[in-house]
């Protein structure tokens, strides 16, 4: 039975920071002193490196000497199965819980990270040990739980062509593509594309990892001779599918474990070259890891300071990590030699103000509510579409999403509700794939399986997106025919100066993106540092009223003044994004331009360079179309912590169930079904639109209103049947799920204010047997109906089902402005159709 969950509560826990000191090296011993000492566990003394200091100079403190204190400190006796236990194992066992986890080691070049996080034979490193905990865990795991392991291992590079390139590789795969980062709401940040492997055994995670590292570029530099020039992550998930009374719920964990490039300065490591380039971009990236965590030590102290995620890929990368739902184990790696100082005192520096940094952490439970609520975004995202129309086929838990446009037709998505959607290790939701529909497309059973697709990522299902996706194939058929007819005419440099200047435009283009919604964000923050000004001030001027200068009134204006520098703070990270950021992207962007120009003038690849041109400016229009995204899921996200606030604020006021009626009542406020759900699920509160008054309806109502313009509703028609409303509040729509027992289609078009029109009683619809009325509300419907009966699912099939009992499901799908809806029930809610006109 579908229900609602209620929402977890978030716990705080700060960031473990562990230092870890590696013993001399065999060349160390000879000619370095060790500088760095351990006690109890906890705390680190540096010695001054200039032993000439005399007595004066250090009782006048003008040492160098240095004492830190940690969650845990380990020496260079330690073996890597000490730090994991002490300080790791716990977090990691929480992964099969459902919690996430994230451990990255920071240190200098050949301080000792990818020892600490590989190891060798004799002394396994954290993944190693790690992952011999999850499988170890399942394994003695005493509950009826299926449990899912898959793992994905990435590398982000620094490529220096014309342009720096920050690249993100798929180590799991022989020659992998550029992959992309991309935002979603529910998820955060993922790599689009990357290939997620499923595993059994730790040993074959460990064979993924043995062959992953051998792709990780690593150089000889003076300070290790296996120095990584770029930073790794594994990404291990364990789903564990729990059976019980009420529903299936899916838990789901994240293990990042992450062994980051090595910081130094070009002079110490002897680089040169593509080295020395490669050292100045790797600090680039850690610079921006080091201003987050600048940023986020900071926060906890005064606020709220903006976290600069943005500057870099990697930081994005981590973000969940640094701040989010992750429990985060920091291993701060340090060699313990007196030549290296400077970096023992930076890395231990970070790793101090590390030690404030708070995360918020969540149990990451799905239920068959969470994938409605992927349903609910596909369609969401596809609202943009300005032509053709969407299908939506519900059967028996399976859900198939698809979209008609042209003479084509795409599949968007599809899943099991409440199981892992077949095609997730290659897809994301709110991905469009692309599905052949050659051999034989939908099977007409309740499996609905496809016999053959091919995936093809088209971004978030905006039209422009499908127009990118479309040049961007045209881009590659010239590509490959440039290839040919290059070779036939052996220009033998062209084909790769075209792939790089097609790269380093899609990169632009993302680099745009990130900065206007880095901008976005920016001004958000100081909104809410503005808000929380003039409360303060509204505070100072009514305890100035009552007392001058008492101690809540300091208080007061002392946050007031950290407020006041936050906003300045942030005001200038946003003029330096202006100015710096967006200045570089647009000179990078003219010069990519005159590029293509001169090469249209002399006439190289005319059609080529044209569509590439095309793809940039559409790559405009989608910033602007990802723009107002981010912004809808920023509202989203807003709303969402809202609500749980309200609620849990609620149920902290200890009312029961009836008081807590009574009170929404008087407010005007409906609370849908609180029955029959367990424990942890709840209901939804929801005002009702002014237009309805303040005055409580006597039948169960479903209302919406959102805080934009539009504003929709619908009034289900079966009153008196005994609902379980499945409903997943979005900002724009949502879908909702009625268990009535009477056969149930509605058809409603949106007039002003109501679902105008409503039908009741089975009714089935293709567009081959749509009624003359809707036929001619509706002509544009005909149009598609080849699209619609090949690519969907066949009428007779369906007929099949409507000779079948009545169903004892129904459904309705709220829509925006100018959408119409038609949902139909069949025989035990075998399939449930929905069509969207576009
Ligand atoms: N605990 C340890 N015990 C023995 N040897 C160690 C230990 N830690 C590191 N080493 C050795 O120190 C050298 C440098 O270590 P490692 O490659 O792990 O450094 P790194 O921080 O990953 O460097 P980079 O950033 O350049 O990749 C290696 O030869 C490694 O075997």
């Amino acid at each position: 039975m579908p229900s609602i969950r209620a929402p977890d509560s978030k716990q705080t826990a700060t960031l473990s920071v562990v230092v870890k000191c590696r013993p001399l090296t065999e060349r160390e011993r000879h000619r370095s002193r060790d500088i760095v000492q351990v006690s109890d566990d906890k705390e680190v003394m540096l010695l001054d490196p200039d032993l000439t200091k005399d007595y004066l100079e250090r009782v006048q403190n003008r040492t160098k000497e240095r004492k830190y204190c940690f969650d845990y400190a380990f020496g260079s006796d330690s073996i890597n199965g000490d730090v994991y236990k002490k300080a790791v194992s716990s977090k990691v066992a929480g992964v099969i819980q459902g919690l996430n986890a994230t451990v990255f080691a920071y240190g200098s070049t050949g301080s000792g990270k990818t020892y600490t996080m590989v190891g060798s034979k004799g002394d396994p490193g954290l993944m190693v040990l790690s992952l011999h905990t999850i499988f170890d865990l399942i394994k003695k795991d005493t509950s009826s739980d299926d449990f899912e392991v898959t793992c994905s291992y990435i590398e982000v590079y620094n490529e220096v062509g014309n342009f720096i390139l920050v690249v993100i590789y798929d180590l799991l795969e022989k020659s992998s593509a550029h992959l992309e980062l991309r935002e979603d709401p529910e998820q955060g940040i993922v790599v689009a594309g990357l290939r997620c492997i499923k595993v059994n055994s730790a040993d074959k995670i460990l064979e993924l990892l043995n062959s992953g590292n051998s792709r990780r570029k690593t150089e000889s530099t003076e300070a290790n001779a296996t120095s990584s020039r770029s930073h790794a992550v594994l990404e291990i998930i364990v789903k564990r599918k729990q059976r019980n009374k009420y529903r299936n719920q899916v838990i789901r964990g994240k293990l990042a474990l992450v062994d980051l490039a090595g910081s130094e300065r070009a002079s110490e490591t002897n680089s040169g070259g593509q080295k020395l380039r490669d050292g100045a971009n790797i600090n680039r990236s850690l610079l921006a890891l080091a201003n987050c965590i600048n940023a986020l030590g900071k926060q906890q102290k005064k606020g709220l300071a903006y976290v600069p995620y943005r500057n870099s890929k990697l930081t994005r990368i981590l973000k969940d990590g640094l701040s989010g739902n992750s429990r985060t184990v920091m291993i701060a790696t340090v060699s313990p030699a007196d030549n290296q100082y400077h970096h023992t005192v930076n890395t231990l520096k970070y790793a101090d103000r590390a030690k404030e940094i708070k995360t918020h952490i969540q149990k990451n439970i799905g239920t068959v509510d969470t994938h409605v609520e992927d349903y609910q975004r596909m369609i969401d995202n596809l609202q943009g579409l300005r032509h053709g129309y969407v299908g939506i086929i519900v059967s028996r838990g399976f859900v198939v999403v698809s979209v008609g446009f042209g003479d084509a037709a795409v599949l968007v998505g599809s899943f099991m509700m409440g199981e892992s959607r077949p095609w997730e290790q290659s897809t994301t939701v709110g991905d469009v794939v692309l599905v052949e529909r050659s051999s034989g497309g939908l099977a007409s059973d309740s499996t609905l399986q496809f016999s053959t697709f091919a995936c093809e990522r088209l971004g978030f299902g905006y039209w422009d997106k499908i127009e990118v996706y479309r040049l961007k194939k045209e881009l590659s058929e010239k590509e490959t025919q440039l290839t040919v007819k290059s070779a036939e005419k052996t220009v033998e440099d062209e084909p790769s100066w075209l792939n790089v200047i097609s790269r380093e435009t899609s990169e632009n283009v993302h680099e745009r993106i990130n900065i206007q919604k880095a901008l976005f964000e920016l001004e958000e923050t100081n909104l809410r540092n503005r808000i929380e000004l003039q409360h303060l001030d509204d505070a100072i001027a009514k305890e100035q009223a009552v007392e001058k200068d008492g101690a809540v009134l300091q208080v007061l204006r002392s946050r007031r003044q950290i407020i006041l520098d936050n906003i300045r703070d942030n005001d200038e990270a946003g003029a330096n994004y202006r100015k710096v950021e967006v200045e570089a992207n647009e000179k990078h962007r003219c010069q990519l331009q005159d590029m293509i120009e001169e090469a249209i003038s002399n006439n190289t690849n005319k059609t080529y360079l044209r569509i590439l041109s095309q793809y940039r400016l559409l790559g405009m229009a989608n910033t602007e179309l990802q723009f107002e995204m981010a912004m809808r899921d920023q509202i989203i996200h807003n709303q969402r912590e809202a609500q749980r606030n309200l609620w849990n604020l609620i149920m902290g006021l200890g009312l029961d169930q009836k008081q807590i009626m009574e009170l929404a009542a008087m407010q005007g406020i409906t609370i849908e079904d609180w029955t029959a759900t367990p424990s942890n699920s709840i209901s939804h509160i929801k005002p009702i639109p002014t237009s309805v008054g303040n005055k409580l309806p006597s039948c169960p109502s479903i209302e919406h209103s959102y805080s934009t313009s539009r504003v929709f509703q619908h009034q289900e028609k079966h009153w008196n049947s005994p609902h379980t409303v499945c409903r997943e509040e979005h900002h724009s729509s949502y879908f909702l799920m009625s268990h009535s027992h009477s056969p149930t289609a509605y058809l409603g078009m949106r007039s002003s204010e109501h679902w105008v029109s409503e039908r009741s009683g089975p009714c089935f619809y293709t567009p081959e047997n749509l009624p003359q009325d809707l036929r001619h509300s509706y002509p544009e419907m005909r149009g598609q109906s080849k699209v619609w009966s090949e690519n969907c699912i066949s009428p007779s099939s369906f007929q099949e089902d409507l000779d079948q009992p009545k169903p004892d499901f129904g459904a309705a799908i709220r829509l925006p402005d100018g959408l119409w809806t038609e949902s139909l029930g069949s025989a035990s809610w075998r399939y449930h159709l929905v069509v969207l006109k576009l």
